[in-house]
């Protein structure tokens, strides 16, 4: 089931919190709703669940107006962040509720919920609480659990609200994934709010990039990644070197650099920026480090392969005295009003 939104708005009190949003979602597709905190994630998604009414504007499910239908009529399935389980029933007979109080005629029997029930818990690795209540589960096992409960009713619309935010990191990996292999299974519509730019990358078909209650971008991970239509999306995306030189007195100012987009050159050249080494930190395969410009101009970060890391330092070529050339690959810049541009022309960052 298709999503469409159109020209909602949205405010509390003062605060314009949906700011004329229009956006398409695809059947099927796993869309990641990504931004900061505060810039109107939660409240989009909670009046495309019902739950939560626009000043003006519509949304539609598969071309049929849903703004004044009632959330227990938009089959849509939630989990959310702080969504609580029945606290006096089982696991099992949590993810079995929906089922259970479904009108006589589409009920099914007790066997097949059984099996389905089961199934469900065995796909978020939980078979073996069926029998224990929610107070008996960590905060990470209970998400998991709700998001087995909110698929045990096949909804055509599946509305996620940083369900893995309270989980540590690793096993918040692990769901990811899961929930990506299990979507490319079931093909559900789903909405996933995330603050987490590298969740909403692994997960998502598509991501929409938010701002101040407004779409700052709309696109595929390696869209919204590679041509960033704002220099806010470029900057939440990832880490990013910003220059104010000689780009400033033109036309959009800055332009921008990834730690990844910066080599050392072999010499100076007059495309080039002198630099000593301040620190070096790595995290896992990668090598980050810091370079003070030599001009005075500040610090910028590099990020490159452990390995090509290791050889340089054993060339010498890293002590803290030694100068160094870095020049950048490819660098970003925004002209007035316009998406971005890609300059192959790496002196710009000078
Ligand atoms: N019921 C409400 N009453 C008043 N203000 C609200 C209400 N709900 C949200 N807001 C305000 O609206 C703005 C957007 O909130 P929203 O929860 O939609 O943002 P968000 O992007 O999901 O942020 P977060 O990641 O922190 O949840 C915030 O400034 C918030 O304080």
């Amino acid at each position: 089931m298709s999503i469409e939104v159109r020209n909602l708005n949205k405010r509390f009190g003062k605060t314009v919190v949906c700011d004329n949003l229009t956006l398409d979602i695809p059947s099927g597709e796993l869309v990641a709703l990504l931004g900061p905190s505060g810039s109107g994630k939660t409240t989009l998604l909670r009046i495309i669940a019902g739950l939560e009414v626009p000043d003006s504007g519509s949304v539609h499910f598969h071309g049929a107006d849903a703004t004044g239908t009632d959330v227990r009529e938009r089959a849509v399935g939630f989990v959310f962040q702080h969504y609580a389980l029945f606290g006096h029933m089982s696991i099992f007979e949590n993810v079995a509720f929906g089922l259970r109080v479904r009108p006589k005629a589409t009920r099914p029997d007790d066997a097949t919920i059984r099996k389905k029930v089961m199934e469900l818990l065995e796909l978020v690795q939980l078979d073996w609480v069926a029998d224990r209540f929610p107070h008996q589960l960590s905060g990470g096992q209970r998400q998991r659990i709700a998001l087995a409960r909110a698929l045990a009713v096949e909804p055509k619309v599946l509305l996620l609200d940083e369900p893995f935010g309270a989980l540590d990191a690793k096993v918040r990996k692990e769901l990811r994934r899961w929930l990506r292999r299990l979507h490319d299974e079931v093909h559900v519509t789903s909405v996933f709010v995330t603050h987490d730019q590298e969740e909403a990358m692994e997960v998502a078909d598509r991501i929409v990039v938010m701002n101040h209650g407004r779409i700052e971008q709309d696109g595929t991970p390696d869209e919204v990644y590679d041509r960033p239509a704002t220099p806010f999306v470029l900057q939440f995306l990832g880490d990013v070197n910003i220059f104010h030189g000689r780009a400033k007195h033109e036309a959009g100012g800055a332009s921008y650099v990834r730690p990844h987009e910066l080599e050392i050159a072999e010499a100076a050249d007059d495309q080039t920026l002198a630099v000593t080494l301040s620190q070096a930190l790595t995290v896992g395969p990668n090598t980050r480090l810091e370079f003070k410009r030599a001009d005075g101009g500040g610090f910028l970060d590099m990020e490159l392969p452990r390995a090509d890391y290791l050889r340089l330092k054993d060339a010498g070529r890293l002590e803290a005295d030694v100068l160094l050339h870095l020049r950048a690959r490819r660098l970003t810049r925004f002209a007035e009003g316009a998406a971005s541009e890609t300059a192959h022309d790496p002196a710009a960052m000078i």
